[in-house]
């Protein structure tokens, strides 16, 4: 799913986010990424996203190389995939399925299936009873079960979130954890970045990435 090969990222300020990763992410993967703040950890999801690009290295997401210039490429990738990022985006005025409708538009899937996959989607997140109220009605932590919904609606094979947990107290953390850990099946890899190593559940089949100064390590946890 994912391969990077001597990857490295430079920002036009000359900060170096990412040093020369090594890494890959299989399909059905649990993958936890940590590290301190500033160490490189976003900039890791967002080159695979294609929102940021490799200055140096090999990156390919989804069989798609994420080389600067491909935005061909880079918008079907993005169709697979499921972001949850820490600004969640809604759309104010507008209710929690068609803000989950919205994230659906360019899949050219009919309006009746649209509205089923959301609808099913916010029942997933446990938002079966606000399904339509207004975003600008909902609680930070719904906002949060929305945007994860919007992101999982489409059925991605790569759901990517950014520190989920970062608001949130110990019972609310450990829930989310587990929602977006439910999303993985065979096919589908769910990558979460974190500063709440103690959240994570070393018994686990995961794979843990650490992040520090850009430079990359990992490890696999609970495999016997
Ligand atoms: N657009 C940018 N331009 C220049 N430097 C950037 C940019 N985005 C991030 N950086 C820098 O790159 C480094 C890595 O940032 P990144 O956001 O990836 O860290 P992080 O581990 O996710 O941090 P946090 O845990 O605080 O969110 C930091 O030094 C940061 O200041």
């Amino acid at each position: 799913m994912i391969e990077a090969q001597g990857v490295s990222l430079q920002y036009t300020d000359g900060t170096m986010a990412l040093k020369d990763v090594d890494l890959g992410v299989e399909p059905g993967e649990m993958v936890y990424i940590t590290g301190p703040s500033g160490s490189g950890k976003t900039s890791l999801l967002k080159l695979f996203m294609g929102m940021e690009y490799p200055t140096s290295g090999k990156l390919n997401v989804l069989g798609q190389p994420i080389v600067k210039g491909q935005a061909t490429n880079i918008r079907r990738l993005r169709m697979s995939i499921g972001p949850v990022f820490q600004e969640f985006k809604l759309i104010k005025g507008r209710t929690a399925i068609e803000n989950v409708m919205l994230g659906m538009r360019f899949l050219g899937i009919s309006a009746s299936q649209l509205k089923e996959n959301a609808n099913n989607a916010l029942v997933k997140v446990g938002l079966g009873h606000k399904i339509f109220s207004l975003v600008d009605n909902l609680s930070w932590g719904e906002c949060q079960r929305v945007a994860i919904a919007r992101a999982v609606a489409r059925k991605p094979v790569l759901i990517l979130a950014d520190e989920p947990t970062g608001n949130l107290d110990l019972k609310n953390a450990l829930n989310i954890l587990e929602l977006l850990t439910s999303f993985k099946d065979h096919k589908t890899a769910v990558i979460i970045t974190t500063h709440a190593t103690h959240l994570i559940d070393d018994k686990e089949d995961i794979k843990l990435i650490q992040v520090d100064k850009g430079n990359v390590c990992w490890e696999r946890l609970g495999r016997a």
